[in-house]
């Protein structure tokens, strides 16, 4: 899990390293710098490199990173876009370099200034940052042009110019970045499409702005990814018994939509819910009771296959002994049914999880939502949501987190907003992001899943924000399994449910104390968690920015020092040392799973960085295949080189190249 900060949020971060701790503005720029230097490193040896400079900060880390890419023997070209004479403060001071020097940048105002270039190996874009305020327009615009045209290496330094760090919205047109690297707290943009598929690599560099601020603690927003370690499950205890899990009460299936109700009842049992009672009309009963053999069903009235309003006494009553209520996939939709959701909703006590055409049912209806009884999480896709919200599908993709944490709170809920990136929004303005999921699972019925595993971990009490981010993590990631193994174009919902029990069991740890409720673990590891709205305050520098006192930082800093001996905080230090995380690509390349081996293999064989876990593991596989002889021919001259070792070389040698104790991860308790 990672904390994501906005732009304001990383300026006041900025402000406080500057202000309060005395790090000069200067040093930040300088280790930035040297992250970005770091990165290109990685990737080429001396050779040449532009690097497109605007006129603010970012601009700054990019006259920076060339003056150590020239150090390091790299044939550097500053490009500045922009009046030079509008550069000021640190920027300023890196640019004077190249100022005095004049050899090393050119200034560029149009196309043709751009094309007289020579051809580099690498671009460097360091145009726009955090400060992006408005589209890209005039020589930006042309430049970004210029650079997704190119046919070499573009690292975008924090962010790729024009892509907005708050919503991962493109203004006006963006830079395509193979790699960005960002420093020490990832963005929003970086995590939302379109921004997630124009940041390309990410990778996230220390720049010294460490623990001491509590701004990141009070961010609101956070991220997980794909196999997040942050991400698991307590073990169900040996003593437990089906009571301990929770009971499931679902209301789902029409006429011709049995389907729906079958995938979100056995969604919710693979999810752990010790019983699922499924209500639902006569049709969808007897399918039912084929296809979900460990489900209790109740038929309830209905009108030519849609539920009656009747039936609402009928939910009421079965809700009774319940610990959660899943509602929506597959209802069908008329009057009846908004009565038989609304009464549920106004009703009916125990957490909710409303989805689909349980929503439906809801839009225009908001006001139910005041009366609500148990808490409820509603989980739309971009056009369900729209309807509930009155926003086109365009304005809440504009800021999907806005627009998702906005309504969470004016309601009083928890909203899932479905799409290629999931985001779980909480009554209290929190919000986390979930890069988990694969366009296999944009298939109808994959929502259905979602809605059971959510309702399976409800009826397990977990708290709604918990069961929502976690049941969107499982079913994401059971859905990525089912692409790996029955490949992306044929996975079907129903896939994604056989393979909800391998995720899940990949979660479960020893250590996550059993004692939460129905020993469903979590609760510590889940993000931090604001209970009540927190603004970041910008003005006045200087003063009070930042909340604790003089007096109260004085009396941490002692604290601090009087509690550690130097040798332990430096092996703490070590310990909490953050690697540099590297979040896959997406988007850019789409290779078909049918392709043939040879073309897949030369197409990536420069760049082995396909778009999705399905197609990593299938280059991986290929590359493992093409390696193979080798290692063969090498195992077998070691043989040979080892028959004619005495017995005693042999046992040296052995000892010699065994790996030092590795300490042992958390291990599954075994039973008997
Ligand atoms: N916040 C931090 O902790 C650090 C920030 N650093 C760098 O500083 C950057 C932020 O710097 P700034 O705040 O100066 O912002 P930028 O360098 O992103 O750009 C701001 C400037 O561009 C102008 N501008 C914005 N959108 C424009 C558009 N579409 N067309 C034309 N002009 C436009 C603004 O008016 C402003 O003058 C970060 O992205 C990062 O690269 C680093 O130096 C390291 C430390
Ligand atoms: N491209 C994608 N990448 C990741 N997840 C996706 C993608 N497309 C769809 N999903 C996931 O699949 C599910 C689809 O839900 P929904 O649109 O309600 O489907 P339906 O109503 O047809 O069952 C959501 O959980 C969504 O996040
Ligand atoms: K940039």
């Amino acid at each position: 899990m990672r904390t994501l900060l906005t732009s304001q949020q990383m300026k006041a971060v900025d402000r406080y390293m500057i202000e309060r701790m005395k790090i000069p503005g200067l040093v930040l720029m300088e280790n930035a710098a040297h992250g970005v230097y770091e990165a290109i490193r990685a990737e080429m040896e001396p050779c040449s490199v532009q690097v497109f400079c605007g006129t603010g900060n970012n601009g700054g880390d990019g006259f920076a990173v060339a003056r150590i890419l020239l150090a390091n023997g790299y044939d550097v070209k500053v490009v500045v876009l922009g009046n030079p004479s509008d550069i000021s403060g640190d920027a300023a001071e890196n640019f004077a370099f190249f100022k005095e020097t004049r050899e090393f940048y050119t200034v560029i105002t149009n196309r043709e200034g751009l094309e007289a270039l020579p051809e580099a190996d690498v671009y460097v874009d360091a145009v726009f940052g955090t400060g992006l305020s408005r589209p890209l327009d005039g020589i930006y615009r042309i430049a970004a042009e210029f650079l997704n045209e190119r046919d070499a290496l573009v690292v975008s330094i924090d962010i790729p110019s024009g892509i907005s760090a708050q919503t991962g919205a493109v203004l006006g047109t963006a830079v395509r970045a193979d790699i960005t690297v960002t420093f020490q707290y990832p963005k929003i943009g970086h995590f939302l499409y379109p921004g997630r598929e124009h940041s390309g690599e990410l990778q996230v560099v220390k720049i010294g702005i460490d623990d001491g601020c509590d701004i990141p603690l009070q961010a609101a927003v956070c991220v997980y990814e794909s196999d997040d370690p942050d991400m698991c499950l307590g073990q169900r205890p040996l003593d437990s018994n089906k009571g301990s899990y929770g009971r499931l009460l679902m209301i789902a299936g029409s006429y011709g939509m049995a389907g729906a109700a079958v995938l979100c009842a056995r969604a919710a049992s693979r999810a752990g819910a010790g019983l699922v009672t499924a209500a639902a009309c006569g049709d969808v009963v007897d399918v039912l009771q084929h296809t979900v053999p460990e489900a209790t069903c109740f038929e309830l009235a209905d009108e030519n296959g849609v539920l009656a309003k009747e039936a609402a006494d009928m939910v009421l009553k079965l809700s009774q002994g319940k610990t959660a209520v899943a509602v929506g996939p597959g209802l069908g939709r008329g009057e009846a049914v908004e009565e038989v959701v609304s009464r549920i909703i106004a009703e009916c006590d125990l957490p909710k999880v409303i989805d689909a055409d349980g929503l439906n049912a809801l839009a225009g209806h908001l006001e139910v939502l005041e009366e609500k009884k148990g808490e409820v999480i509603l989980t739309p896709h971009p056009k369900e949501f729209s309807r509930l919200c009155g926003l086109s599908v365009g304005k809440i993709l504009e800021d999907p987190v806005k627009a998702a944490v906005d309504f969470a709170a004016e309601y009083g809920v928890t909203l899932v907003l479905k799409g290629s990136t999931t985001i779980v929004a909480d009554q209290f303005g929190n919000a986390t992001l979930l890069c988990v999921g694969t366009p296999g699972m944009a298939k109808g019925g994959s929502g259905d899943v979602l809605t059971g595993v959510i309702g399976g971990l409800l009826a397990q009490g977990k708290d709604v924000y918990e069961a929502a981010i976690t049941g969107v993590y499982i079913a994401g990631m059971a859905g990525e399994t089912a692409a790996e193994q029955e490949g992306e174009y044929s996975m079907t919902p129903m896939d994604t449910v056989r393979y909800i029990g391998k995720v899940i069991d990949d979660m479960v740890v020893e250590y996550i104390s059993a004692d939460t409720i129905h020993g469903c673990g979590g609760g510590e590891y889940m993000p931090h968690r604001l209970q009540q709205p927190t603004e970041i305050v910008m003005e006045p520098i200087g003063t009070p920015v930042f909340q604790a006192s003089e007096a109260d930082a004085a009396e941490k800093m002692e604290a601090e020092e009087t509690a550690e001996s130097p040798a332990a905080s430096a092996e703490e230090a070590m310990e909490e040392e953050e690697p540099t995380i590297v979040v896959p690509p997406v988007g850019e390349a789409e290779v078909q799973p049918d392709e043939p081996a040879m073309d897949f293999l030369e197409k990536y064989a420069d760049d082995p960085k396909p778009a999705t876990r399905a197609q990593r593991r299938r280059l991986e596989g290929l590359q493992e295949k093409e390696r193979r002889p080798f290692f063969r021919h090498r195992a077998k001259e070691e043989t040979e080189a080892a028959d004619d070792m005495t017995e005693e070389e042999l046992v040296n040698k052995v000892r010699e190249e065994l790996p030092p104790d590795t300490p042992k991860g958390p291990t599954r308790r075994k039973i008997g």
